[in-house]
């Protein structure tokens, strides 16, 4: 069988590659896409907010960071996938690894080289690095991560170019151009972007990654520890330990919030905590609402879409997961309980 291609999409936490994967998998192009999501923070709300509606495509979730587990979990995720498309149990022709935004995608795009049954079935298409024009220089400022997942792309997509002016964006596309001379540079908008520029690029060259990191394939001793991954999974396949202040929480509840407070509550959390709020993003039951809220914003740029029905038979409640640097989990908590009905 002919090897299946796999597309990397990373950028940092906040960047639009959710937005973007979206919009891909509902677009009519005639791709069978098989996604594997993963996500930073133990509850996985990418799982609620990607389209699950169409039988061509699976998605396949797994908890977790991909780069504390990327030659297991991973590489079972492909290797299961790959089995069930041998056995005609699935059908996909094309998949894409969307990562959490705090992975660094080196030993993502290892595994496809180091795994002898992921390299028998796959090929890596290339890796597509969204960035986030508004966020995104002072992301490449503070996170050593964003810097690698700019210096890994094949391709850089510029997203959120509608909030900032001509000069911002211009001086963001010269610094990625610094950082990575060899990826195009294309805009796209709430992930609208041609298909050619996300599948079948074929540009993953594994010569010019040599090049720039001669150790891509080393193998490494697998030192760290697992039981923090969900708080503290940044890293890279150096071990080089980074961004500790950066923590997870979640926050769930089977009450329903009432709008008014939650929204009051929410909108001065970012006013005074939004610099460090580097990702939020919850699943919400709002009192008398028989739809779900999804909501979820970027440092203080916060908002909020109305999601699926409530099924009959699904338990109500509200999950949130908030990424960021040095918060007061407490604060966080106790405020959201005093928002529930
Ligand atoms: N203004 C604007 N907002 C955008 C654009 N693309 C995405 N967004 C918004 O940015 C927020 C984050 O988008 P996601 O697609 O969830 O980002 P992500 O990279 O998947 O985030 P994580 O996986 O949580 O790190 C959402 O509120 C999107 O609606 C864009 O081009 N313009």
């Amino acid at each position: 069988m002919a090897l299946v291609p796999a597309t990397i999409l990373t950028g940092f936490l906040g960047a639009g590659k959710t937005t973007l994967l979206n919009r891909i998998l509902r677009e009519p192009h005639g791709y069978k896409i098989a996604v594997i999501e993963n996500e930073f923070g133990q509850e996985n709300i990418d799982n609620e907010i990607l389209v699950q509606d169409s039988n061509e495509q699976i998605v396949e979730m797994n908890n977790g960071c991909i780069c504390c587990t990327v030659r297991g979990d991973l590489i079972i995720a492909l290797s299961t996938l790959a089995q069930k498309r041998n056995a005609g149990e699935l059908q996909f022709d094309h998949v894409v690894i969307e990562t959490t935004g705090l992975a660094n995608p080196g030993p993502v795009a290892q595994t496809f080289f180091m795994d002898d049954e992921v390299a028998a079935h796959y090929l890596l298409d290339a890796v597509v690095t969204v960035v986030d024009a508004k966020h995104g220089m002072l992301q490449l400022d503070d996170h050593e991560e964003a810097q690698r997942q700019a210096g890994f792309a094949d391709k850089l997509l510029l997203s959120k170019t509608d909030l900032v002016g001509m000069d911002q964006v211009d001086a963001l596309v010269a610094r990625l151009k610094r950082i990575n001379p060899r990826a195009p540079v294309n805009k796209v908008d709430f992930g609208q972007v041609p298909i050619s520029d996300v599948l079948d690029l074929r540009g993953f060259n594994l010569n010019d990654k040599l090049e720039i990191d001669p150790d891509f394939l080393a193998v490494e001793e697998h030192v760290h520890d697992h039981h923090n991954c969900d708080a503290h999974c940044s890293h890279d396949h150096h071990h080089a330990h980074h961004s500790d202040d950066i923590a997870a929480f979640v926050f769930k509840s089977e009450r329903p919030f009432n709008t008014a407070r939650l929204d009051e509550f929410l909108g001065n959390l970012v006013q005074v905590f939004g610099p460090r709020m580097l990702r939020y993003k919850g699943v919400l039951w709002m009192e008398g609402a028989d739809r779900k809220v999804v909501f979820q914003g970027v440092h203080q740029m916060m908002g909020s879409d109305i999601g699926a029905k409530w099924r009959d038979d699904e338990a109500r409640g509200s999950k949130m997961v908030f990424i960021g640097k040095n918060l007061p989990k407490d604060t966080f908590i106790r405020g959201l309980e005093q928002c529930l009905v």
